[in-house]
């Protein structure tokens, strides 16, 4: 009751002190820590009790909420804003008294004997990993309407990522528990981060595709909360400008993870099961599982506590950069220097044309795609030291140069590439480096930004996206001796991209590059124009000559040839213009539609042999 508790902090606050008799003793205690963090603002103007109580509870669950959301509850976010926007007002330089090199690294080359090896390794260690998503992102600069782990990762056979991210999991498992040494099964936790602008979306996607294939009880959503809005450099809360009861949020960035999967009691429960590593990826990769086994394999060879993947980097190009950082006295630290932030450093710190490639064409530092492969015994040790809190950053749009004004409210955020930061000097932290085509092509920018990209700068969009994973099939399998015809160059949605033939395959047909090559052999085929779509497992290409449209599936119980020559008038592509809104808007993002002309299509659903020939 209000005469019990210390009146003292309420009296300045009369506005709150007449409302105290309808709150909750650990209400009281919430407005206690807001008032003792100077937010006596925000009760500025409730009205007496009986006025609106049921919305100052409201109120009250919301401040609950933020509070038990962040490690050491709102004064703790309150007193690092106040730091941070100190910091941010002074100009101050985060990476002060840090000078950047580049750092060396794991090469891999697709195909070689070290990646084939490093392949194999990663199968084996799959059954002792968890995946984690981060889909928590609006994906503003897409400006798609749904969630991105819906978009089609390719419009031949329109299986969204998370179908495939799903699929190529579930392959990884099978051939994984196939090899165990004490020939136990296991399933693969599959964790995925949602938040309110994703997690209804996410679910339903899951529930009306029967998890695509995976036992729901593998699968974990954990939903990120927002964060609150600052209004000023004393890091007041901003109140929502349409609700006197509300407090403004956004998204504190994908760093929430590890406090969600430390908090979930999930790294425990995988340690007992004995796990040993958490790989962390991103909403809209489509090449990324073809980069997986082999820096699993990396991680395993190499004992990384951190291993981040990346690929070469373009000068400007809206990644990461990886960086080794010396401090003046002594330490370093290898970690991505996020994208906004590397040509100022660069041109702070002794490089005065900041960020720009060298004479390979490339920026000097290896762009990071933030996929993350931790050590799970010392992830898990790590954060029972943190809580998983993440080192976070502010980044306000000042009014005018006195900085005393924003234009909009602001909020702290964290990245969930920034968890090195805390880690000892003794941490073996590294990354690994492969080919764009091969591990890199997300879909982030919208069609009429990806126009604009600098040329020769990947343009990460729709478009782009899927040509990527044409381009990657097609070079997959002419190292695997298939004469995949060149491609040819079309500007679609104002990008000029290669168009290679449009093969796909689902992830069980082949996860590594051995499995691939052993479902190929002979004098194989394929011309541009050719479309072909490989469903089932057991389905064989052996001298196939293929000019136009080939779509198999079959039961795993069936074995296929596929062989001679296969002529049809096949798939058409047609332009599509992003700014037509008759077309769905999963397509005209993309530039392009197939014209289904014709095509050969089969189905095997009984077991046995069976071959295709035309
Ligand atoms: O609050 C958030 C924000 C983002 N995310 C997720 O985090 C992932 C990355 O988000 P964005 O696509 O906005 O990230 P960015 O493109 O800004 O940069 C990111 O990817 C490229 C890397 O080189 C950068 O270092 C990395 O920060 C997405 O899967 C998104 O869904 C969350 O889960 N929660
Ligand atoms: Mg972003």
């Amino acid at each position: 009751m209000a005469s019990t508790v210390d009146s003292n902090i309420f009296s300045s606050v009369p506005a709150l002190q007449s409302n105290l008799g309808i709150l909750s003793p650990d209400q009281i205690e919430l407005a206690k820590i807001l008032l003792e963090n100077g937010q006596s603002h925000l009760f500025q103007q409730w009205p007496q009790l009986g006025v609106d109580d049921k919305q100052k509870l409201d109120f009250f669950d919301q401040i609950a909420r933020l509070n038990s959301s962040y490690p050491g509850g709102l004064a703790a976010y309150i007193k690092t804003a106040k730091e941070l926007l100190a910091d941010s007002k002074l100009g101050k330089n985060p990476y002060d008294g840090f000078s950047p090199s580049v750092p060396s690294g794991e090469n891999l080359t697709f195909g070689n004997e070290n990646f084939i090896e490093m392949e194999n390794r990663g199968v084996v260690e799959a059954r002792n990993a968890a995946f984690v998503l981060v889909a928590g992102g609006l994906g503003e600069r897409l400006g798609y309407n749904g969630i991105k782990v819906a978009l089609p990762r390719e419009t031949t056979t329109g299986i969204c990522f998370l179908q495939h991210y799903i699929e190529s999991i579930l392959a990884l498992q099978e051939a994984s528990n196939k090899i165990a040494s004490d020939g136990s099964q296991r399933d693969i936790p599959f964790i995925i981060m949602t938040s309110d602008d994703t997690h209804s979306r996410t679910l339903e996607l899951l529930e009306s595709n029967s998890y695509f294939g995976m036992k729901p009880t593998q699968v974990h959503l954990l939903k990120q909360e927002k964060v609150a809005c600052l209004d000023d450099n004393d890091a007041r809360l901003a109140l929502d400008p349409h609700n006197k009861y509300s407090i403004q949020t956004k998204p504190h960035g994908h760093g929430d993870v590890h406090s969600l999967l430390y908090s979930s009691g999930l790294l425990h429960k995988w340690l007992d099961a004995g796990l040993k590593w958490v790989l962390f990826f991103q909403d809209t990769n489509g090449l990324l599982f073809n980069a997986i086994p082999a820096s699993l394999g990396v991680s395993a060879t190499k004992q990384y506590h951190v291993n981040s993947l990346a690929v070469p980097r373009k000068a400007k190009e809206a990644i990461g950069g990886i960086t080794k950082l010396t401090h003046v006295d002594g330490r370093s630290m290898v970690i991505n220097v996020e994208y906004n932030q590397l040509d100022p450093l660069l041109r702070a710190s002794g490089f005065p044309d900041g960020d720009v490639n060298c004479e390979t064409g490339f920026s000097p530092f290896p762009g990071n795609i933030n996929q993350l492969i931790l050590d799970l015994g010392p992830y898990k040790d790590e954060l029972q030291k943190t809580g998983g809190a993440i080192k976070e950053f502010v980044n306000p749009k000042y009014k005018d140069s006195t900085k005393t004004a924003f234009k909009s409210s602001t909020r702290l955020e964290c990245m969930m590439q920034d968890y090195p930061k805390t880690l000892p000097p003794t941490a073996r932290v590294g990354f690994t480096v492969m080919d764009i085509w091969l591990a890199y092509a997300p879909v982030k920018n919208n069609p009429e930004d990806a126009a604009k990209v600098p040329k020769g700068n990947p343009y990460h969009s729709a478009t782009s996206g899927e040509m990527a994973i044409y381009r990657a099939n097609s070079l997959i399998l002419q190292k695997a001796g298939v004469k995949v015809e060149e491609p040819v160059k079309q500007v679609l949605n104002g990008q000029e991209v290669e168009v290679w033939s449009r093969i796909t395959w689902k992830p069980k047909w082949g996860m590594i590059f051995s499995d691939i090559k052993k479902k190929v052999s002979g004098n194989c085929e394929v011309s541009q124009r050719s479309t072909m779509a490989i469903k089932g497992r057991n389905v064989f290409i052996e001298d196939l000559s293929l000019d136009g449209a080939l779509i198999v599936d079959s039961i795993d119980d069936a074995e296929v040839k596929l062989g001679g020559l296969i002529k049809n008038n096949g798939w058409t592509m047609e332009s599509v213009d992003y700014k037509d809104t008759s077309v769905p808007e999963e397509i005209r993002i993309r530039g392009f539609r197939f014209n289904k002309v014709e095509q050969l299509e089969k189905y095997f659903t009984q077991p046995g042999k069976f071959s295709v020939e035309d």
